[in-house]
């Protein structure tokens, strides 16, 4: 491993000379002979919208042979949620998944070219390995009918490029138990395989160091939410993505945003086998999805709701560990014990997801107005308990979703697999009514809080302080009461922003340092917890109550939304 002062950058100068460029093809311009360079924020957002086509007349940039070190980077991508229609969708019905704020952040860091390595650490998962760049299997990468350029679509993993890169994996973290051995060989062959695919041998040593506020195995999407921000950053460095930058137009946004989702999902094959596709895609571009299947070897249908409101979520996990297939196999037997009923049940979590994205796509939909929060708040009440009905639920989500019924803060549900996993509550504007405020007595007739007298509402539907305090207590209970029977509790946003990217590492804001200070590889890994992070990263979040909007200062990201 290198010290830590190796992998310091030393003397980055930030007005290098930069000379032109000419060329590129879509077929030169190829991870094999386009050894990975890395290029200032500047360089990016003048790249055209195919990083491939550039013309003689259009030169691109490159940098001085003699240039020393370049800045570390990094990449964050969010995790999910599934908001309607988990199981059902396996069963041909729609559901709707929506990013989250919680998220995964990786940093690159350069070494000199005397290093031939490159590393993974990846500490929340404690795994670090380092690879000697020559010795893998390039020629079985870059053979004739087996090599991959940025631009393909890859929809299967190759035996041949696994079977070349099993050694390699083997290496990794040899002595500990099988089970997290099994965990680090699925994050060792996403990260090499991309690696492989993306990179060159010619690539300059790197140091790859992720760590995420998401909780893994929770149905969260975390191993999407790495997937992606690997394969964005491989992209960045072969310069295969322009952008993010602003007044990018929306369809150049959408095939930056394609190109990774494409390739986060090799990722996430090397994790899962056989992946939907929904969280990468979640994970990629933000906000929210609605996915369905459309039949067997046909490619889902995915619509993008750029609509979808950014609601304050509360997430709560159990820390009950479960598995998809077993849940996914007790809704098969219901339905083969029960098949009128349970069709019936599933047609019905269809209709919910249906009815929801009616209303998110109508002309008249308001996301600030309390009807509307209303509807998709008692679209999630009746999801949960259908799913309940299927079966998938678990005491401890049962436990959940009592207690938070209790203060009247929001509408819960299961999300994902159920039978462990983690519980959403989309909190509501109001407060909720006196009855609740020590947090014992649940008065369903107080539900709508229209009738509220002491949680005044503006014409616009905003809540005067008052209201807003006692959420923020009710909140603050709840989180004691959560803690105390073992439960973790997230307060986060629903619809966030996909994939961003922090070129270079340094946050300008933060103090006076001249030019900003550098986010290097070993403050990353100081950092201490979600907040340790977020604060070392330049994001205020929407945890953060005093503030409406999260912020990420000095980030970028694709939001075709916003695009012209
Ligand atoms: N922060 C991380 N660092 C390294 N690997 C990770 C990280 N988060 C997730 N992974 C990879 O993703 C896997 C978790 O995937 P999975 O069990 O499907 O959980 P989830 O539902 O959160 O995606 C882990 O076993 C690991 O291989
Ligand atoms: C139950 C299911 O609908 C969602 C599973 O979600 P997760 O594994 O908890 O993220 C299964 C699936 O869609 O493949």
């Amino acid at each position: 491993m290198p010290s830590s002062d190796s992998v310091r950058r030393q003397g980055y100068h930030t007005s290098e000379t930069l000379t032109p460029r000419t060329t590129s093809s879509h077929s030169t311009q190829t991870p094999e002979n386009s050894p990975i360079e890395t290029m200032p924020a500047q360089l990016l957002s003048t790249m055209p919208a195919n990083g491939a086509s550039r013309s003689n007349s259009a030169p691109a940039l490159h940098r001085k042979q003699s240039s020393p070190m370049m800045p570390p980077f990094m990449v964050s991508a969010p995790g999910k949620v599934i908001v309607y229609g988990e199981h059902a969708v396996v069963h041909g019905k729609p559901a709707i998944a929506a990013a989250i704020a919680l998220r995964s952040y990786l940093h690159v860091s350069f070494l000199s070219k005397s290093h031939r390595t490159v590393t993974v650490r990846f500490p929340d998962i404690e795994l670090q390995h380092t690879w000697n760049i020559d010795e893998l299997p390039w020629d079985t990468f870059s053979a004739p009918g087996k090599k991959k350029y940025y631009y393909d679509l890859v929809s299967s993993l190759d035996p041949d490029l696994l079977a070349a890169i099993q050694p390699h994996i083997e290496e990794v973290s040899p002595k500990v138990p099988d089970a997290i051995r099994k965990v680090h060989h699925s994050s060792a062959c996403c990260f090499l395989y991309l690696f492989l695919s993306l990179a060159s041998r010619k690539t300059n040593p790197c140091v790859y160091t992720i760590r995420s506020t998401i909780p893994l195995r929770a149905g969260l999407g975390s191993s999407a939410s790495i997937s992606v921000c690997i394969s964005a950053a491989l992209l960045l460095q072969i310069r295969a993505l322009s952008g993010p930058h602003q007044d990018q137009p929306a369809q150049e946004c959408e095939l930056q945003l394609e190109r990774i989702n494409r390739w986060a999902f090799v990722g996430e094959m090397c994790i899962h086998g056989n992946p939907s596709g929904i969280d990468n895609t979640v994970a990629s571009g933000g906000k929210a999805v609605l996915y369905q299947r459309t039949g067997p070897n046909k490619p889902p249908r995915i619509v993008p709701l750029h609509s979808f409101p950014e609601l304050p979520l509360l997430l709560v996990n159990t820390r009950q560990s479960r598995s998809t297939a077993v849940e996914v196999a007790k809704v098969a037997t219901l339905k083969a014990n029960h098949p009128a009923l349970t069709e019936n049940i599933l047609d019905a979590i269809g209709l919910v997801t249906e009815s929801a994205h009616k209303l998110l796509t109508s002309s008249d939909f308001d996301p600030k107005s309390h009807d509307s929060l209303k509807y998709l708040g008692d679209l999630i009440t009746i999801n949960h308990g259908l799913l309940v009905s299927l079966g998938v639920s678990h005491p401890k989500l049962e436990r959940i979703r009592e207690i938070i019924d209790h203060t009247g803060i929001g509408w819960t549900k299961l999300t994902g697999a159920g039978g462990g996993g983690c519980a959403i509550t989309i909190i509501k504007p109001q407060p909720p009514s006196t009855g609740h405020r020590n947090g014992t007595h649940h008065d369903h007739s107080s539900d709508d809080s229209e009738s509220e007298p002491d949680s005044p509402v503006t014409a616009t539907g905003s809540i005067i302080s008052s209201g807003t305090k006692l959420k923020h207590a009710i909140l603050d209970n709840l989180e004691v009461k959560l803690e105390n029977e073992g439960f973790e509790k997230f307060e986060t946003t629903l619809a966030g922003d996909g994939v961003g990217v922090l070129w270079p590492a340094v946050l300008h804001n933060v103090n006076e340092e001249e030019g900003g200070e550098e986010i290097d590889q070993e403050k990353f890994l100081k950092a201490e917890g979600t907040e340790g992070i977020e604060r070392l990263v330049g994001v205020v979040s929407g945890r953060n109550r005093n503030i409406e909007r999260e912020v990420r200062e000095g980030w970028k990201f694709w939001r075709p939304w916003e695009s012209a």
